[in-house]
């Protein structure tokens, strides 16, 4: 058997103002898969993307990461291993240079001058902006800026790249570019997205969720022909 990289067990997960998000989600991805996670509006979606990374906690159940539990103990580790690309990159990039953005991960990681040159280098060439070091963060396209954030998280050479809407707002040529590119990348991918071109195109998993559960976990292709079951999931019009 292959090994599940990331393994969600029974995850149950209330907000603070007792909105339940999460009931019972268990769900098993392992190393080199490609996942979609679909879904309607407020399905539970985000909330589970930022369990993978300790960035929300407190839930029932469990999450692990190549075995190794998330836990406020290990999220050093943790987040070496599990990149979590958010949807708006203003969230993610915060420094004046794009270079700075893309050092932050390796400089927290304790990696030395040379590595972190060198891994800004490599990540920044991922994504097609190689000499965009110098740049303003801030003074960038939306493309652009996506692209900038995943290089900050491709910079920490993750097992597990989990992507929140990484299609929305980028025009079509933007948006193949990166469907293309991320196919490109040999890592486990966890893709919330709503977007049913990027999904076929990129995952050959789909799980679709709905208040909080898992309502399909599949086949993509076998999904998509289920016209029943994406109009239960919010992924096409009644
Ligand atoms: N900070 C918060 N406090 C309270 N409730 C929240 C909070 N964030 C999200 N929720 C609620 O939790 C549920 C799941 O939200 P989540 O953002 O995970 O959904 P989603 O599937 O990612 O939705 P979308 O497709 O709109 O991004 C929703 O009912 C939402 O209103």
């Amino acid at each position: 058997m292959t090994e599940a990289v990331v393994a969600f067990d029974n995850l149950t997960y209330a907000y603070p103002d007792g909105r339940k998000a999460l009931e019972g989600v268990s769900l098993a991805i392992e190393r080199g898969e490609s996942v979609a996670i679909a879904g309607a509006n407020g399905a539970g979606k985000s909330t589970l993307l930022m369990h993978l990374n300790g960035i929300i906690h407190g839930a029932n159940g469990a999450v692990k990461i190549s075995g190794i539990p998330v836990v406020a103990a290990n999220l050093k580790n943790i987040r070496a291993k599990v990149g979590v690309v958010f949807q708006n990159p203003d969230d993610q990039l915060f420094c004046p240079e794009v270079f700075d953005d893309v050092a932050f991960g390796p400089i927290n990681m304790g990696l030395s001058e040379t590595e972190v040159r060198k891994r800004v280098g490599q990540s920044l060439e991922a994504v097609g902006l190689p000499d965009y070091e110098k740049r303003s963060s801030h003074h960038l396209s939306l493309g652009e800026k996506k692209r900038i954030a995943l290089a900050s998280v491709l910079s920490m050479s993750p097992e597990v790249l989990a992507l929140d809407e990484p299609s929305s707002n980028l025009d079509p040529a933007a948006k193949w570019g990166l469907i293309n590119l991320l196919k490109s990348l040999d890592v486990t991918k966890i893709v919330v997205s709503h977007d049913l071109e990027l999904i076929e195109a990129l995952c050959p998993r789909l799980v679709i969720m709905k208040r909080g559960k898992i309502l399909a976990d599949g086949r993509t292709s076998e999904i998509m022909k289920n016209r029943e079951l994406l109009v239960a999931g919010g992924l096409a019009a009644p």
